[in-house]
């Protein structure tokens, strides 16, 4: 039997990650699972093997989930693996095992490992959670059965996962929001929409979201955060809900970009759109594009 189904707490609960090749599809009737949201359609006629569309195949074990390479460059993550739920296995060029994480966003985590530990941070298999809202019970046991199946095969716990070893639990410290004012009793020299259209030309990437970006006070601003990072995209944030440094911007910017709603994301001074056409573009593998711009 299959060691995760031992600690599952639900039936069947991980499927790992596999690459098909062009000619194969998936299924159109099976039904979408976690993070295949995330699952990004072809290459664009690139040619070479097909990156996309990942499918969750019915596999559970580690030593059967497919190894896949981690892109070197941050533009390649894009839609590259699934931002659903999940455990993985990150090895190095020698093909050793260095750690098993669990993530809620599994391609969230793989983009910040490899932003932080390029080196250790070769390839990667990754097994998903078939749960929308899986129990950290259920997270816990399928890292348990990696780890578990690893050691049984190697005699050896993965080096991240030694105890004292904080080289991949370490938390990266989120970029702080940026503020367009000093504060609301400063007097301000220059209009708002000033600031605001300075800010957009200078900065190559900023999400206008409400709350901060570590503390999204909304869905549609949480989703398109989660997005960004999972692509590995490099942007700034601004509260719109910030009265104190930024008063007035939540009116101020509706009429600047003619746009009623936010999240509102601007690329090299230029409104792309809310949560819907991000969701949409990193869907269909367009943000790495948009970026190169
Ligand atoms: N369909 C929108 C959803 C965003 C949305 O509806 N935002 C609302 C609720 S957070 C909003 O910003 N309303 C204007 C406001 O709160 O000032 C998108 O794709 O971004
Ligand atoms: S704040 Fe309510 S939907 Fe965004």
């Amino acid at each position: 039997m299959d060691r995760i189904h031992e600690f599952g707490t639900s039936p069947d609960p991980i499927r790992s990650v596999g690459l098909l090749s062009r000619s194969v599809s998936p299924p159109s009737s099976r039904k979408r699972r976690v993070g295949q949201s995330a699952f990004a359609p072809p290459d664009g006629g690139r040619g070479g093997p097909l990156r996309f569309p990942f499918v969750c195949a019915a596999l559970g074990k580690l030593s059967e989930a497919e190894l896949v390479v981690v892109p070197k460059e941050p533009g390649e993550l894009d839609g590259k693996f699934p931002s659903g739920a999940g455990v993985y296995g990150i090895y190095d060029t020698d093909g050793e095992l260095q750690f098993v994480g669990i993530s809620r966003n599994v391609a969230s985590s793989i983009a910040s490992h490899s932003k932080f530990v390029p080196d250790l941070c070769h390839s990667v298999k990754i097994g998903l959670i078939d749960e929308s809202e899986p129990d950290r019970k259920v997270l816990t046991s399928a890292w348990k059965s990696w780890l578990e199946e690893h050691i049984a095969a190697s005699g050896k716990v993965p080096p991240g996962n030694q105890s004292g070893n904080n080289t991949w639990v370490r938390r990266p410290q989120k970029k702080p929001d940026l503020r367009l004012t000093p504060g609301r009793n400063v007097q301000l020299t220059v209009p708002l929409e000033q600031l605001l259209d300075l800010l957009v030309k200078e900065k190559k990437v900023v999400a206008f979201i409400k709350g901060s970006r570590s503390a999204p006070l909304c869905g549609f601003s949480q989703k398109v955060i989660g997005i960004l990072e999972s692509h590995g995209i490099d942007f700034e944030s601004v509260d719109v809900l910030d009265e104190e440094y930024n008063n007035g911007l939540r009116e101020t910017l509706k009429s600047y970009s003619n746009w009623p709603t936010f999240p509102q994301v601007f690329v090299n001074g230029e409104l792309v759109g809310g949560c819907d056409i991000i969701s949409s573009m990193a869907e269909k593998g367009e943000l790495a594009a948009l970026l190169q711009k």
